[in-house]
C-alpha cells in the first residue's frame, strides 16, 4: 500500500468501499427493524390498556375473581416488560469496529457495538461487547492471527481475516483504522489516508517536527468528534481484566495513564450487564478521592449505559455514610483542617493505633457522642500520640502532636452560642452583621473534621453495626493510593462477604496520605487474595512526556519502565529570572495556543492553589481561562488554571506547569510525586517553566 501521501491505494479504496457498504446495510436494516418497531409500539400501547382494563376490573370484581386477574395482570405485565426490553442500537453510531473471521462456518463478518442486533437476511451482525463470545477474539488477536477460544462447552478455531476500528459518527463514516493505517474522511466527504500520527506506536508522527517553544500541536485545531471509542480501542490485557469474574475481587495497578480507570469502569459496565439482576446499578458504587475525577467518571459512565451509578468523593461519602450510620440529621463538620493534623488522622499508624487501645467497642459503646468523646480523649493523650508518631516511623513530626491537641480542645470547647443562651440574639452579631465566633478560633467550637468522619465509622463498624447503611454489591476505588486504611476497612464492611469490587491505584501518585502498601490496602478490605492486573502501556503519554516523569521520580520509579504508547512532541523547558517574565510569557503563547486551536485543552498546573490563583488573576480578564480549585471542570476547550491536588486522574491535551521551581518542587519524595502527577496528565505536549531556581528534580533535563 505504499502510495505518496494523500492518493489512497486500491487496497484502501476497497477497504473504504466495503466499510461504506456494511454500513449502509446496517441502517437499512436497523431503519426497517424501527418501521416494524413501530407496529411493536401499537402492540405495547395495547398491553398498557389491557393492564389498565384489568386493574379497574380488579377494583369492583368479587373476591373469588381476583386470584385469575392478578395472574392476568402478571402475564401482561411480563408481556410490557419483554417489550421494553427490545432496544436497537443507536442509528447515529450503531457500532464501533469490524471483524471477519474464517470459522467453523466459514467467512463471517461480525460488527462490535453496544447493543446487540441481529438480522439474517441482511447477514448483519451486531455484537454486544460486553458479552458475546466472539467479542473475545477482536480484543485477543490480530489481523491474521489464527484463534482457538472456548465458547461455552464448544472450541472455536479460525482465522481472523478483518480486524478494522470505526468511527461513525451521526450516521455517516468518519474513520476506519486497520493497524498503523489510518483512513479519515474529510467534512467534505473525501477520504484520505493520514499519517499514524497520535495513535501510532513509537512511529515517529504527529508533533514530533514541532519545535519545543511553541505550544500546540495541532490536536485542538478543530472538534475533535472522530475520536475512536475507548471501548474499541482496549488491549488484551485490559480486556482479561475486564472479564474478571463478578464476584472476584480485583486490583488494577499500571503507571499514570496506563487505562486503570478504563479498565475499572469498563468491568463495572461489564458486571452490571451480566448479572443485572445480582448487580442492580443502584448497589454499586464509584469512590473517589477528588471531586475533579469523580466528574470524569460520571462522564465515561455515561456511554457505558451507567448513568444511575453513584460516584461519590471521598469526602461525600464518608460525611453521608456517617450521617446514615448514626442516624443524624446533621453533622457540623469543619473542613479546613490543618495539613498536619489531617495527615495524623489518615496515618495508618493511627489506625493501628486506636485497634490497639480501642479493641472492638460494644454495641452500646458507638454511639456518636460517645465515640466523639473517645476520640478526644485520644486525640489530647500526649502519650498515645507520641506512640502513633514513633509507630510512624519518621513520617509524622513530634509537632503534629502540639497541633492535634491545640486544634482538639478548641473543637471540644463549648460553642459560643450554647454558652451564651438566652442572651438577646441581636446583641450577638458584629458590626458586619457576623456571629462573634466567625472568622475566630471559636468557630471550631462543636466541630468534627472530615476526617474523623472515617475513624467513626470505622469504630463502629468494628462491632459489625453501620446501622441503615446500606449494603454494596459492587465497589470501583480509583486512585486507591490515596485511601485511608479506615476508609477502606469501612468499604470492605459495607461489601460484607460480597467482596466483589475493583481497585485502581498507583503508588507514585500517592499524595493525600500515607499509603501502606497494597498488602495492608487488600487485608483492610478482607480481600488478599484478589487478583492483581499490571497494565504496562503508557497511553496517555507519549514517549518524551513519560521519560520525564520517570526522571522526576528518581529512585522511587518502579524498576521496569511503562511502554510508550507512541511518539510525540519534545518537552519545551523554559527559564526566566523572575516570576512576572516567566507568567507573560505563558500567558502569550496560550492566548497564540487558542487563537490556532479553539478546541484544544489545556491545564496550568501550579504546586498549590495560592499559585493557581497568582497566575490566574493575569488572565482573570480572559474568556477562556477558569480557575478551578474544588474539581469544577467543565471538561470545555479553554485553560483550567488548577493545582496538583485538583487533576489526579485527568488529562488534558496541553499541560503547563507554571512554577517548576526549587521552592515549588525541592527534593524529596512527596514533591517527586506530585510533579509526576502534573506532568502525566498531558496527552499531547508539556511545558514546565520556571524562574528564579529551577527545580532540581529537572537536573540534567
Ligand atoms: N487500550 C487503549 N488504547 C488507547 N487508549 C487507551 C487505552 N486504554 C486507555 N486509553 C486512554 O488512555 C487515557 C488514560 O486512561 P485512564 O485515565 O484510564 O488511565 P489511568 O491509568 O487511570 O490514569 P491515571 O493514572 O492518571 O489515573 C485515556 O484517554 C483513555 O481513553
Amino acid at each position: 500500500m505504499s502510495t505518496p501521501d494523500g492518493e489512497l491505494s486500491p487496497e484502501e479504496q476497497a477497504i473504504i468501499s466495503e466499510e461504506e457498504a456494511f454500513l449502509r446495510r446496517v441502517l437499512g436494516s436497523l431503519e426497517a427493524a424501527r418501521l416494524r418497531g413501530g407496529e411493536r409500539t401499537q402492540e405495547t400501547e395495547r398491553l398498557i390498556a389491557q393492564l389498565e382494563v384489568l386493574r379497574d376490573d380488579a377494583v369492583s370484581a368479587p373476591v373469588a375473581d381476583l386470584p385469575h386477574l392478578f395472574h392476568q395482570m402478571d402475564q401482561t405485565r411480563a408481556l410490557l416488560d419483554r417489550q421494553k426490553v427490545t432496544r436497537l442500537p443507536e442509528f447515529s453510531a450503531p457500532y464501533f469496529a469490524h471483524l471477519k473471521v474464517n470459522g467453523p462456518v466459514g467467512d463471517r463478518d461480525y460488527l462490535l457495538g453496544r447493543t446487540s442486533y441481529a438480522d439474517a437476511s441482511a447477514d448483519v451482525r451486531i455484537i454486544d461487547w460486553r458479552f458475546a463470545p466472539v467479542a473475545r477474539v477482536f480484543y485477543r488477536y490480530g489481523e491474521g492471527d489464527s484463534y482457538e477460544e472456548w465458547f461455552g462447552e464448544r472450541l472455536s478455531e479460525g482465522t481472523v481475516l478483518v480486524r478494522r476500528l470505526v468511527v461513525i459518527e451521526r450516521g455517516r463514516l468518519t474513520r476506519i483504522q486497520v493497524g498503523p493505517l489510518v483512513l479519515v474522511r474529510s467534512p467534505e466527504g473525501a477520504w484520505r489516508r493520514v499519517g499514524a500520527g497520535a495513535m501510532s506506536p513509537l512511529a515517529g508522527g504527529m508533533g514530533t517536527a514541532v519545535r519545543p517553544g511553541r505550544l500546540g500541536v495541532g490536536q485542538g485545531a478543530s472538534r475533535r468528534e472522530g475520536a475512536l471509542d475507548v471501548t474499541a480501542l482496549l488491549d488484551a490485557e485490559q480486556f482479561e481484566a475486564v472479564n474478571v469474574a463478578a464476584d472476584e475481587p480485583l486490583l488494577v495497578l499500571g503507571s499514570a495513564g496506563s487505562g486503570k480507570t478504563t479498565v475499572a469502569l469498563h468491568r463495572l459496565a461489564k458486571i452490571a450487564f451480566d448479572e443485572r439482576a445480582r448487580y442492580p446499578e443502584s448497589r454499586m458504587k464509584v469512590i473517589v478521592p477528588e471531586e475533579g475525577l469523580a466528574r470524569l467518571s460520571r462522564r465515561l459512565l455515561a456511554p457505558l449505559g451507567l448513568e444511575k451509578v453513584s460516584v461519590e468523593t471521598l469526602d461525600s461519602w464518608a460525611a453521608l455514610t456517617a450521617r446514615i450510620a448514626f442516624g443524624a440529621k446533621a453533622l457540623k463538620v469543619w473542613e479546613d483542617t490543618p495539613p498536619l493534623v489531617s495527615k495524623f488522622k489518615r496515618h495508618p499508624a493511627l489506625r493501628r493505633a486506636l485497634a490497639a487501645r480501642l479493641g472492638v467497642l460494644k454495641s452500646s459503646a458507638t454511639t456518636l457522642p460517645r465515640l466523639r468523646k473517645r476520640l478526644a480523649e485520644l486525640f489530647t493523650d500526649r502519650r498515645f500520640l507520641e506512640g502513633v508518631v514513633s509507630h510512624s516511623k519518621g513520617d509524622l513530626p513530634l509537632t503534629a502532636i502540639d497541633e492535634l491537641v491545640r486544634h482538639t480542645m478548641l473543637q471540644i470547647a463549648t460553642p459560643l452560642e450554647r454558652e451564651l443562651e438566652g442572651v438577646d440574639p441581636d446583641r450577638l452579631q458584629t458590626l458586619d452583621g457576623k456571629s462573634l465566633q466567625s472568622d475566630t478560633p471559636d468557630e471550631l467550637a462543636g466541630t468534627l473534621d472530615l476526617e474523623d468522619l472515617p475513624l467513626l465509622l470505622f469504630l463502629r463498624a468494628q462491632g459489625g453495626n453501620l446501622g441503615a447503611v446500606g449494603r454494596l454489591v459492587h465497589v470501583v476505588l480509583d486512585e486507591t493510593e490515596d485511601f485511608s486504611l479506615v476508609e477502606l476497612f469501612v468499604v470492605g464492611r459495607l461489601l460484607g462477604d460480597a467482596r466483589s469490587c475493583t481497585l485502581a491505584g498507583d503508588e507514585m501518585q500517592q499524595t493525600s496520605t500515607s499509603f501502606a502498601g497494597w498488602p495492608a490496602v487488600l487485608a483492610e478490605l478482607g480481600i488478599q487474595d484478589a487478583a492483581t492486573c499490571r497494565l504496562q502501556v503508557s497511553y496517555r503519554c507519549p514517549a518524551p512526556i513519560t521519560a520525564l516523569a520517570r526522571h522526576v521520580l528518581g529512585t522511587q520509579a518502579p524498576s521496569t519502565a511503562p511502554q510508550a504508547g507512541r511518539e510525540g512532541a519534545p518537552v519545551g523547558l523554559h527559564h526566566f529570572p523572575d516570576e512576572a517574565q516567566a507568567h507573560l510569557f505563558i500567558g502569550e503563547a496560550l492566548r497564540e495556543l487558542l487563537e490556532r486551536e479553539p478546541h484544544a485543552s489545556v491545564a496550568v498546573i501550579a504546586q498549590g492553589p495560592e499559585q493557581a490563583r497568582a497566575f490566574h488573576r493575569m488572565l482573570a480578564d480572559t474568556s477562556w481561562a477558569r480557575l478551578v480549585l474544588e474539581g469544577d471542570f467543565s471538561f470545555e476547550p479553554g485553560v483550567d488554571v488548577t493545582d496538583v491536588d485538583n487533576v489526579k486522574g485527568l488529562e488534558f491535551d496541553y499541560v503547563v506547569i507554571p512554577d517548576a521551581t526549587a521552592r515549588a518542587y525541592p527534593v524529596n519524595d512527596e514533591a517527586r510525586r506530585r510533579l509526576h502527577i502534573a506532568i502525566t496528565r498531558a496527552s499531547h505536549q508539556l511545558w514546565l517553566v520556571s524562574s528564579g531556581v529551577r527545580s532540581p528534580l529537572l537536573a540534567g533535563c
